[in-house]
């Protein structure tokens, strides 16, 4: 079966990168990206390419080539649908807030929202990719939402779940470690359906690397890689703790264990603690799947990653609070970054958002510098926590367009994201400028602790112990 027009449901970090790279290497199909946000929507179709709705390097060249050749934005999901062979589900699908299973389990409504819009407009037969990130045995309630709701035309359910990181977003899609594909194997018309997205993707990823599976070990393999990708970032936060009581050095540990092949050296820098909109929301939804089926031990083993992240985020500012004379009352902060990591202007679940809640708890001023997240996110990312008044949060936290600005006259600087412009400041200029003692605290080991301590700065890294 041969893919002539694609849909992709949800324009996000996920749906833009993605369907930008299909169409560029597929330029035989028509993709169309839909939103029910129109202002998203209204942003990918801005031609200042500046102000596309994501920051993610190298992907504005490629919607510059695709974009009104054979990739389009647009509101009108409907028509799209309508006009679909293949439609991929991207939208968003966060840790409930309300109900059952609040705080954990992933809420599923933008998800069903698609499904029953799809049933409602679909004419001919079309198969239904689901591309966000879900719970496993989703697959089998969008069947039965299509079946049930739908004009009697016959859809095929395929898991190919996006293991892209923000901020190499483009090289990871160009260059995938693996394509997983899950469908019903055991049918056809589900082989069928599984060929024809092994095809688009054959156009430029090496065969030996799409997988192809059943459904449910699809979904179930998304969320698996997640936690054990997290729970690596919180197994050397932990073991930072213990370099800071022991005198080991973190950066030296994690290069012994990393030179094990069996252990491997990526995904071990000690942190602040581990953000984005995944990792959390996706653990917690594979600690909830176990608790559902009584699975406390196992659930109780995954919780503990997050538990570790809550804590490597709060002492981080507790060490800034004790450092600084054991108050920051009134004393000025500068935050260097405010994304959850370099290369991306998304915020969610940003250890320097909580960082930020709980200095202000103890009511320092802080001054926050990031080269990508524009202020009014910033307050935002504050308010939703709800800690504070939104004037509180403006009185209390400035957003400086200049990092020099925001320096000016701190008592510390906190370095949260390892933005790589960081390390060619002009440090000795910061210096002067700032009060006496002059603190920084580096939650990303980013800069040369030699250097600084020449300069005259009090310097603290995560996992080294002064
Ligand atoms: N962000 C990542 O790096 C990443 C990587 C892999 C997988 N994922 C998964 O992909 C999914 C999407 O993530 P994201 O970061 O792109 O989310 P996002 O919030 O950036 O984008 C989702 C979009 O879907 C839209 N939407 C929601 N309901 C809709 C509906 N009924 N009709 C039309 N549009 C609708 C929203 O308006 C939003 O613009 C999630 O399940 C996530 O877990 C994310
Ligand atoms: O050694 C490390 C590696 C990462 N991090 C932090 O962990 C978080 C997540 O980083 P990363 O995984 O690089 O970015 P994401 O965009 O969140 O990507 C993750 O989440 C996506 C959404 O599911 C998956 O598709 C990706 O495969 C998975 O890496 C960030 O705060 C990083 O700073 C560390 O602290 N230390």
């Amino acid at each position: 079966m041969k893919i002539k027009t694609i849909c992709c449901i949800g324009a996000g970090y996920v749906g833009g990168p993605t369907m930008s790279i299909i169409a560029q290497k597929c330029p035989h199909i028509k993709i169309t990206v839909v939103d029910v946000n129109a202002s998203r929507i209204a942003a990918w179709n801005d031609n200042n390419l500046n102000r596309l709705p994501i920051f993610e390097p190298e992907l504005n060249d490629v919607v510059k080539e695709v974009r009104g050749r054979n990739l389009f934005f647009s509101t009108d999901v409907g028509k799209a649908i309508d006009e679909a062979d293949m439609i991929f589900i991207s939208v968003n699908t966060p840790t409930k807030t309300y109900g059952k299973g609040k705080g954990m389990a992933a809420d599923l409504k933008y998800i069903e929202l698609c499904a029953r819009q799809i049933a409602k407009v679909a004419k001919q037969n079309k198969i239904v990719v689901e591309k966000s990130t879900l719970p496993v045995r989703t697959a089998s309630a969008i069947k039965s939402i299509l079946d049930n709701t739908g004009n009697g035309v016959q859809f095929q359910i395929l898991s190919n779940p996006e293991f892209l990181a923000e901020g190499t977003a483009v090289q990871n899609l160009l260059k995938p470690d693996r394509v997983l594909i899950g469908g019903d194997t055991s049918t056809n018309e589900g082989e069928v359906a599984i060929q024809a997205l092994v095809e688009i993707y054959s156009n430029w990823v090496p065969k030996k690397q799409i997988l192809t599976t059943n459904v449910w070990s699809s979904e179930l393999s998304k969320l698996t890689a997640n936690a054990f990708l997290a729970q690596r970032v919180s197994s050397i936060n932990a073991m930072s703790e213990i370099c800071e009581k022991t005198g080991a050095d973190i950066k030296e540990v994690s290069k012994a264990i990393g030179m094990d092949s069996r252990i491997g050296s990526k995904f071990l820098n000690a942190s602040v603690g581990f953000g984005g909109s995944c990792f959390q929301k996706d653990i917690l939804n594979l600690v909830y799947i176990a608790r559902s089926y009584g699975l406390n031990e196992v659930a109780d083993y995954w919780e503990q990653v997050v538990i570790m992240n809550e804590h490597q985020k709060n002492r981080f500012s507790d060490n800034i609070v004790s450092t600084l004379y054991n108050t920051v009352s009134g004393k000025k902060i500068t935050f260097l970054g405010w994304a959850f990591k370099k290369d991306t202007n998304d915020t969610r679940e940003s250890a320097a958002i909580k960082v930020a809640d709980n200095l202000l708890n103890e009511q320092a001023r802080i001054s926050v510098y990031d080269p990508k997240v524009p202020k009014e996110k910033v307050y935002t990312d504050l308010d939703y926590l709800n800690t504070r008044s939104s004037s509180e949060n403006k009185s209390l936290l400035t957003v400086n367009k200049d990092p020099y600005e925001a320096c000016k006259n701190s008592h510390a600087i906190s370095i949260l994201t390892e933005w790589d412009e960081f390390k060619s400041y002009d440090w000795e200029g910061i210096y002067k400028n700032m009060q006496k003692p002059a603190f920084i605290f580096d939650g990303r080991g980013l800069l040369n602790k030699g250097e600084l301590e020449k300069i005259g700065f009090i310097y603290y890294n995560i996992g080294t112990g002064n």
